[in-house]
């Protein structure tokens, strides 16, 4: 039996480390990657570790579903804030400031409305490719890839926040004053500035590794490409339809496999709420406990993705029947073997966006360039902390024709 500490009766046990006060910080910091894998191989779901001055817990493959699922127990935005403090630029905006309320907007006014703003979107996005990439007659070296991104998938989120038939009607119209005053105004610019904040940094993020993604395999570009001349061809002169969207099936399990490959080390902590939680092994963990999710340990695996649960295998997500019929399992589902968009009541309500916005923009991209990384290869994403971001390295778009 490796040797372990327990805080108290029935707690993740506590991995045992050299110095006071610094306990893992240093090596969680330089190598978490190494260290949660030997934790969880060691000492099981869930293990405890000692960072940042406190006891926090991490949640592997087996114990995620059960923090997701009980969210009235463990609460995102607490960790959140503890972590990255947003509330503090948010509390000067907004007095009443509810996550429930902004959750439900962005699901009935954003996700649930996706046909009224894909026309929009893609308007946006020929224009942030054509301005930011442009012709490639001769191969072009792109860097800061993720900044263009950035810029190009920003536009989008902007324009149905504040366009016609907008997000900024539908505030207006659910608001009960009558007076426009500065609380009002101040108000409204925290609701907007709070959905810009969760859509474009995420987005362009995991769209950027999945550009990557691409360019460093070859082996998947012929495939990608036929799928997108077909829809293209049958699309209303290329002005594509949430139903052309949805036909790119091959595009979705890509973006899914790229998805998992690029899910984070451990992030996102859940802080408990209630005065203690049993999870199903009979562990329990107190009130104001902190919960990291181990997500790579559940992105690969061997349970839910077999032994090659390493491979970038995109056809992993899609059933073939023997009468020819193929099922797959889109990018948007959230459920036990991928949780990159949370899961239960409070998983990601903009998710449905979120993919449609990342096949439309690789849509266009694949029909209009050849894409690769400079060196060939594939070329893997940096570690910052617990998190992965996309390279610096360029990338190559050349025209196809
Ligand atoms: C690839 C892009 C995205 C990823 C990976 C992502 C991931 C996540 C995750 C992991 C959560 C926490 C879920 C939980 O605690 O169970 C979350 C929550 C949330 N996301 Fe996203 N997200 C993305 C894009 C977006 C976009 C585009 C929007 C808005 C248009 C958005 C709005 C929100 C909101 C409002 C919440 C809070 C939900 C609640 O409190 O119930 N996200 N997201």
């Amino acid at each position: 039996m490796p040797e372990i500490f327990l805080l108290s009766k029935n707690e993740p046990p506590l991995v045992p480390y050299k110095f006071p006060i610094i306990g893992h910080t240093y090596n969680f910091l330089h190598d978490a990657e190494n260290l949660l894998k030997e934790c969880k191989e060691k000492y099981g779901d869930p293990f405890s570790l000692y960072i940042f001055g406190n006891v926090v817990t991490f949640a592997g493959a087996d114990i995620i579903p059960e923090v997701l699922k009980n969210s009235d127990v463990f609460d995102f935005y607490t960790g959140l804030n503890k972590i990255f403090p947003i509330h503090v630029v948010f509390k000067q905006f907004m007095k009443n400031y509810s996550s429930t309320y902004t959750a439900r907007m962005v699901q009935e006014q954003i996700s649930n409305k996706l046909n009224i703003y894909t026309s929009r979107l893609q308007k946006e996005l020929l224009l942030g490719i054509e301005k930011f990439f442009g012709n490639c007659k001769e191969p072009k070296i792109f860097k800061n890839i993720h900044y263009t991104m950035s810029l190009i998938i920003s536009k989008p989120v902007a324009n149905v926040i504040l366009g016609e038939e907008d997000i900024l009607d539908f505030y207006i119209s659910e608001s009960e004053t009558h007076v426009v005053d500065d609380k009002y105004l101040d108000n409204l610019f925290g609701e907007l500035y709070n959905i810009v904040f969760a859509s474009v940094s995420t987005t362009s993020r995991f769209f950027t590794l999945a550009i990557f993604d691409y360019a460093g395999r070859p082996e998947l570009w012929n495939e990608l490409y036929e799928e997108q001349l077909k829809i293209h061809n049958e699309s209303n002169g290329g002005n594509l339809s949430i139903e052309d969207v949805n036909k790119m099936v091959k595009l979705d399990c890509f973006v899914k496999e790229s998805l998992r490959h690029s899910a984070d080390i451990a992030i996102i902590p859940h802080t408990v709420m209630s005065d203690s939680f049993t999870f199903s092994n009979g562990i329990t963990v107190p009130k104001d406990r902190d919960i990291y999710l181990y997500m790579k340990d559940s992105a690969f695996s061997n349970k839910f993705f077999g032994e090659t649960s390493n491979e970038f295998q995109p056809k992993r997500h899609m059933t073939s029947f023997s009468n020819g019929k193929i099922v797959h399992s889109p990018a948007t589902k959230v459920d036990k073997s991928f949780m990159m968009f949370g899961g239960g009541k409070r998983a990601c309500p903009g998710r449905f966006f979120a993919i449609n916005e990342i096949k439309m923009c690789l849509h266009k991209l694949i029909l209009r360039y050849n894409i690769r990384t400079e060196s060939g290869k594939i070329v893997p994403p940096k570690i910052k902390t617990s998190t992965y971001v996309p390279s610096d390295s360029g990338l190559i778009f050349e025209n196809r024709n």
